[in-house]
């Protein structure tokens, strides 16, 4: 994010963008659905060029854009310990939950579009709202494809520059108390995330309370994509607004038909968990790990406190 971090940058009202669905696999697709089908769940080519719908365990994903979020689903949970006095809990909606307090969120990123641009005011008027609404067509940029060992992948159809944030984490926001085990987990903080420090001297481990993203039955387009050991992208915490999200920003430039990937982190693909990692990079975890022992804990995806490398 080095080119973005202009002083002087302020805070533009949203740029109106036309609502288009996402992966609309186009006139090539003969299924016989009617058109809201087709933009309501995923569909991905395979590797004999035959577009198909992207099914998970015995479930159809559903694309939404935003967070799915059910207040009694957070009713009878104590006041979380990393929120400051005073806060609206039990949460009525999904921003009372993710509010973005303190400094940690860093920037706004309600105004960048595949721009340099992101916003500094701290009490800029981005909502998710609009959020939701100029981010659907950013999958005009990327393609999901069968890959050869890691399933369906997220490929480009742009060149992007590093430090762009190219998409963010939609899903339905639940505790992870009641969360099922599945791939599409990724958890956030809720409340005052701790200094930096903390996370160099922890890593990804999370501290306070959390709240998973799941993207197994309704997400966005990133909950396709895949972990690599030397990722191109990476997730990061940013808000809209008041409200906190999970974006993936590329940590360096990348070409046109690469695929995007990030670092799921020790918890996910580790030297002590079940899953092997095939994503065949030199420094590749799998590679690490014959013969690890098993870890039983919520396999979810976490993101880094820290700056892409140089920054
Ligand atoms: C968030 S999903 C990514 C999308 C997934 N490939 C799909 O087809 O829906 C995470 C799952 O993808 C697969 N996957 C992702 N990265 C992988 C890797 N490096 N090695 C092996 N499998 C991978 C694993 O099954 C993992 O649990």
């Amino acid at each position: 994010m080095t080119s973005i971090r202009s002083p002087n940058a302020r805070a533009r009202t949203f740029p109106t963008k036309r609502t288009r669905p996402a992966f609309n696999p186009g006139s090539t697709l003969k299924t016989g659905l009617a058109a809201p089908a087709l933009e309501k769940y995923f569909w991905y080519t395979g590797s004999d060029k035959v577009t198909r719908l992207a099914t998970t365990d015995t479930i159809v994903p559903e694309q939404i854009n935003t967070y799915a979020f059910n207040k009694c689903d957070f009713a009878r949970l104590p006041y979380p310990s990393s929120f400051p006095p005073s806060r609206v809990w039990p949460p009525q909606t999904a921003s009372d939950l993710l509010c973005a307090l303190g400094t940690e969120c860093d920037d706004c990123v309600g105004d960048t579009c595949y721009t340099d641009a992101a916003c500094y005011n701290a009490d800029c008027i981005h909502t998710l709202e609009n959020w939701d609404i100029a981010t659907r067509d950013w999958t005009d940029h990327f393609s999901l494809q069968m890959t050869a060992s890691c399933g369906i992948g997220v490929f480009t159809k742009s060149a992007f520059k590093k430090g762009t944030v190219l998409g963010w984490y939609a899903g339905e926001l639940k505790p992870p108390s009641v969360c099922f085990d599945n791939d599409y987990l990724m958890e956030l903080e809720i409340g005052i995330i701790p200094p930096l420090s903390y996370y160099h001297r922890n890593g990804l481990t999370k501290a306070g309370d959390t709240v998973i993203i799941d993207g197994r039955g309704k997400g966005n387009w990133v909950r396709f994509v895949n972990h690599n050991c030397s990722p191109c992208c990476m997730f990061r915490i940013r808000r809209v607004g008041d409200v906190r999200i999970m974006v993936v920003e590329a940590v360096r430039d990348i070409s046109v038909g690469a695929e995007l990937s990030v670092d799921y982190g020790r918890n996910y693909y580790g030297e002590e968990t079940v899953r092997s990692c095939k994503c065949g990079a030199r420094n590749c975890v799998g590679v690490r790990r014959e013969g690890g022992g098993l870890q039983k804990k919520l396999r979810v995806k976490r993101c880094k406190r820290e700056g892409p490398p140089g920054e």
